[in-house]
């Protein structure tokens, strides 16, 4: 089949042609792309300008795309005189710069209604990540999306890409171009900060992982600040580069481990960032997983992706009348009913093994005791490196003990060396909750979190990998649920970052759980017996945000 795609979210007028079968990549596939570039004269991408820019240049590139197709279909014996050159036409819906997006719209629907060839509205963000799917033939990866507008960790469970962690402010790009017009340089300021990092140093910048979300405002205002102070260029994109993609790398490492997932795939314009695809690339490489990356004119905006989804999407039926096809500036890729591929998840079943290969560390289970150490991670810069792993080693001893105190469940701890970032605790309970969700713990999980809140202190990181239970096959309401794992816990007295935790075990629910609705709504009740109602209120607020920045 040959499709027609057109992009035009952002800054990228592009319109491609794919010919192919649309499963999986084969040899005798094409794929061809033409774009024209939208870049702004000054500052940032400034949404009329930007929709200017598509209305002029995206019926060209169309012209060129089809131009393309009809020389195709020359060459098809199957094509007859008269028959459209292309099967289907696919388009952006979203998420995107409205006005870009109904320029796009309308583009599609007009070339469609000519040809009298079926729609196919495409979400981009879906786009990023099949791309490397696609192109990989990995069953069910876990996918990182790197983009300008966007960055999140995605895996695919019941008919839906989940979304497993986020960005909790602005997209990855978006964040180093702001950095970028602070010191004066012109749009984008990826490819500049890459450059200038060649010959940087490291210097101290804030490092900010929640769970498997993330949040990049205050690692920036720091770095602004240290060029304000006349820190070397340099040396603040050297540090900023280490920092965020260590961020994104150990989110990705994060979601791997709960997944039990030994498949990457990146996506998105950051992605042709080659400090990032190394660090990605080492990280895989020490744990055995696979990691794929597309090559750079699949990663930045491109109609490409949008033509290889579309064609999917076209096989499976799922097509668009022209009145439902209005667009979505909003479009997260967790509403896309994913009709194009079977049923893998990315979930795969949990084994209890003697040694577990965790997010950060090497975990050896012994009869009665475990000794976790936090193994050097070579993808991060030794000095970032070395004061992650003291710090949490404290942090975790600290809160293991303190949350025992308040009456919730932890492992003893036996020994600790944090030079070593080692810990010897007591072995608890007999498996993860991942492999054995059951309401009634799940509630356990809400009021554990509600005490430890209720003594100022947070988790980070209560996912389902973090919580030992025992007393399977016991219906007993009062089985022990203990929580592990405190190396991202702190101090605080933030309702956002109370907020934070029940929404890092929202998601680690829904990456894991048939059924997460209930399963979330009987932790909520139990959390609210002991808690603040006021943190639920806010975890509201925080699902709602908008992240599209
Ligand atoms: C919704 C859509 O419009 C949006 N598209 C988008 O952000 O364009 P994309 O091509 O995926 O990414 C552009 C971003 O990618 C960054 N970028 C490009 N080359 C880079 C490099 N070598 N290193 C770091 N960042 C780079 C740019 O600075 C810019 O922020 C998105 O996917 O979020
Ligand atoms: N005290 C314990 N008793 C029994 N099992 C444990 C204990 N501590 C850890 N484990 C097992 O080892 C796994 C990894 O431990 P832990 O979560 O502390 O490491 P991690 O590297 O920080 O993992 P992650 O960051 O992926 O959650 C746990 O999911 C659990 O199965
Ligand atoms: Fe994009």
């Amino acid at each position: 089949m040959r499709v027609l795609g057109i992009e035009g979210t952002a800054w990228a007028a592009s319109a491609a042609v794919y010919d192919g079968e649309g499963d999986s990549e084969s040899e005798d596939e094409s794929v061809f792309i033409e774009t024209d570039a939208y870049q702004p004269e000054s500052g940032g991408i400034h949404p009329r300008e930007a929709a200017e820019h598509m209305g002029e240049h995206v019926p060209e590139v169309v012209q060129t795309a089809l131009a393309h197709a009809r020389d195709l279909a020359a060459e098809d014996p199957t094509h007859e005189d008269g028959d459209p050159p292309v099967d289907c036409v696919t388009f952006s819906r979203g998420p995107g710069l409205g006005p870009c997006l109904r320029i796009v719209g309308t583009a599609a629907r007009s070339v469609a209604q000519r040809f009298d060839v079926p729609l196919v509205g495409v979400n981009h963000m879906v786009a990023h990540l099949e791309i490397g799917r696609h192109q990989s033939g990995f069953a069910s990866p876990v996918c990182l999306n790197a983009s300008g507008a966007n960055a999140h960790i995605l895996g695919y469970r019941n008919g839906r890409y989940r979304v497993l962690g986020e960005t909790m402010d602005t997209g990855v790009g978006n964040a180093i171009d702001k950095f970028t017009r602070h010191v004066g340089w012109s749009h984008p300021g990826g490819p500049k900060v890459e450059n200038a990092a060649k010959d940087g140093e490291y210097l101290d910048l804030p490092y900010v992982v929640k769970g498997m979300d993330f949040s990049f405002s205050g690692i920036m205002s720091a770095a602004k600040q240290a060029y304000d102070r006349g820190e070397e260029i340099e040396d603040v994109c050297f540090a900023l580069q280490e920092n965020v993609f260590a961020m994104l790398t150990e989110v990705a490492e994060r979601a791997l481990s709960l997944t039990g997932s030994d498949e990457l795939v990146l996506g998105g314009g950051v992605g042709q960032n080659e400090r990032l695809r190394e660090m990605l690339g080492e990280m895989c490489a020490q744990r055995g997983a696979q990691f794929y990356a597309p090559d750079n004119r699949f990663l930045r905006d491109n109609a490409g992706m949008i033509a290889v989804l579309g064609a999917k999407m076209y096989a499976a039926g799922d097509t668009l009348a022209i009145e439902d096809s209005q667009i979505d500036s909003n479009f997260r890729p967790d509403q896309v009913p994913v009709t194009w591929r079977s049923g893998e998840s990315v979930s795969q079943p949990v084994t209890d093994e003697d040694e577990v290969q965790g997010a950060e560390a090497t975990v050896t289970i012994e009869p009665d005791r475990v000794v976790k150490r936090r193994v050097p991670r070579s993808y991060r810069h030794p000095a970032l490196d070395e004061r992650l792993r003291i710090e949490r080693t404290r942090e975790e001893t600290r809160l293991t003990s303190e949350a025992r105190q308040h009456g919730v469940p932890t492992p003893a701890i036996y020994d600790v060396d944090p030079q070593e970032a080692t810990i010897v605790f007591e072995r608890v309970g007999e498996t993860d909750l991942r492999g054995a969700l059951t309401e009634q713990r799940v509630r356990n999980v809400g009021r554990h979190l509600a005490t430890i809140h209720e003594a100022g202190f947070v988790h980070g990181d209560p996912t389902t990998r973090n919580v030992r239970v025992a007393g399977l096959g016991n219906d007993a309401a009062d089985d022990r649920t203990y929580l592990i794992d405190f190396g991202l816990g702190y101090y605080t007295d933030d309702v956002e970052d109370y907020a934070m935790d029940l929404h890092v075990f929202a998601q680690s629910l829904a990456g894991t759980a048939d059924d997460p609705e209930t399963l979330l709504e009987a932790a909520e009740d139990a959390y609210r017996a002991v808690g603040d109602e006021a943190v639920l209120a806010h975890l509201r607020e925080v699902e709602g945000r908008g992240r599209y920045q």
